[in-house]
């Protein structure tokens, strides 16, 4: 990669965290990023938005090693999972396993996402480097995004390791003391300009062979972990008069619940969601989706009028959808995902009337403690606050983001080593 001079700030610091000289101190100037998939899609989702903003925006170059490419290759299907190096939207993607870390030479940033474990091979030539040169990689521990007030306090704590290595704690956040939120600096704008034509998001439904259907129709998106709940509200949806809702699943781990509604419903002992063959049940159509690529799911998100989302990705770009939401946070042991989804939803719902907020706290929480009677009665208080709710998830992104994005936030840290 060439260095653009203007790119550099007044201490002649490169964006990617190097000065001119660039390759200085026999450090090249490129990031590495290590992602273990622990399950589902999340720790690639984060760490492939991730690399996307800093080779698209900061221009920088980017070598994403991950260790299931399978999994990968669900949200980027344009990947072949057997090769071992491919790029897309200027990252280097390196299939990460034992044998295969021979390319690796410490850069100036090295991200271990999510706590992994960097491998031995790795951390050897990190050693050897700073025997050699005296210096390392900025190495950063990429931790998962949290609304809990402790982020703040360890934010951008420095660890040393005991082969004298240093690494610095980088926590996202909602607050300006915290990392910030991935979120691609013109991001909003296009949202808002493909919601302001109704006939973007009738395209991409058509994209997906659904046809046929009402700009003005409600459309929901349901992309959740197993969940009782989910037939509270398809019941809810399905029974509400002068209007038609589509229901837009994704395949994956919502769909067992979906047709466990079916089967409910339809009397049936088997029935299944299938790629185009949606099912009409009283007011609601049900249709089963491919996955995509994420530039496609936002899409599908801005144009849903409620979306259904989990994880730490997926909600996180439901917010920048700017319409009202569900979060379904990953369970963790002993119960203790509620404490961060109520942490989030104090943050969310700070400047709500109180009533507003106790009962989309409520509904947030019936579906996340499986309480189908709490959803269903929940779903009427949401229905009759929907314009205000509405209203406030437009608002919420600018305050969300505070001063700037967890990319940009990165990379003034990285400069600042
Ligand atoms: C439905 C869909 C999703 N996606 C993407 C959006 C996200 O990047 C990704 C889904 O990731 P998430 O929403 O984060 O949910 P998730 O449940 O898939 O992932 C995670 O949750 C974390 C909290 C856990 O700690 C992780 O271990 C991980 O499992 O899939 C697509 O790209 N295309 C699609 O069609």
């Amino acid at each position: 990669m060439t260095t653009n001079p203007l790119l550099a700030d007044q201490n002649g610091v490169n964006p990617d965290g190097t000065n001119q000289n660039g390759a200085a101190n026999g450090s090249s100037k490129h990031w590495d990023i290590f992602c273990l998939v622990v399950d589902n899609y999340g720790d690639i989702g984060v760490t492939w938005r991730l690399a996307k903003q800093l080779a698209n925006e900061h221009k920088i170059k980017v070598n994403l090693w991950v260790d299931d490419l399978n999994s990968f290759a669900h949200i980027l299907p344009e990947l072949t999972p057997s090769r071992a190096k491919q790029s897309f939207n200027g990252v280097t993607i390196y299939k990460w396993d034992e044998t295969n870390l021979a390319p690796f030479t410490p850069g100036s940033v090295l991200v271990e996402a999510f706590a992994c474990e960097l491998p031995n091979a790795v951390k050897d030539k990190l050693n050897q480097h700073k025997q050699t040169f005296g210096t390392q990689p900025v190495w950063i521990n990429l931790e998962y995004l949290c609304a809990e007030d402790w982020v703040e306090g360890c934010h951008a704590l420095p660890s040393m390791q005991s082969n004298g290595l240093q690494k610095w704690f980088y926590f996202p956040g909602f607050t300006t003391k915290t990392g910030g939120l991935i979120c691609e600096s013109n991001l909003l704008e296009t949202c808002e300009q493909w919601q302001s034509d109704a006939s973007n998001k009738l395209a991409l439904l058509n994209e997906f062979g659904i046809t046929g259907i009402k700009a003005n129709d409600y459309f929901i998106s349901l992309f959740s972990y197993e969940n009782n709940t989910i037939s509270a509200l398809l019941n809810h949806y399905a029974s509400k008069p002068e209007q038609a809702t589509h229901v837009l699943v994704p395949q994956g781990r919502s769909v067992a619940s979906v047709e466990q509604y079916l089967q409910a419903e339809c009397g049936l002992t088997y029935a299944t969601l299938t790629l185009g063959k949606p099912v009409t049940i009283g007011q609601i159509t049900l249709h089963l989706l491919p996955m995509t690529n994420q530039e496609s799911y936002d899409k599908l998100l801005w144009s849903c009028d409620l979306n259904i989302v989990r994880g730490e990705d997926s909600f996180l770009r439901a917010q920048w959808a700017q319409r009202p939401f569900i979060w379904h946070i990953y369970p963790q042991d002993e119960d203790y995902h509620l404490v961060k989804l109520n942490a989030f939803l104090a943050h969310y719902c700070k400047d709500w009337p109180q009533d507003v907020a106790e009962h989309y706290v409520e509904l947030v929480n019936g579906f996340n403690v499986y309480n189908a009677q709490q959803v269903a009665c929940e779903l009427q208080a949401f229905d009759d606050q929907l314009e205000f709710i509405e209203q406030m998830a437009k608002i919420w992104p600018q305050s969300a983001i505070n001063d700037t994005d967890l990319v940009s936030r990165l990379v003034q840290f990285v400069k600042s080593r």
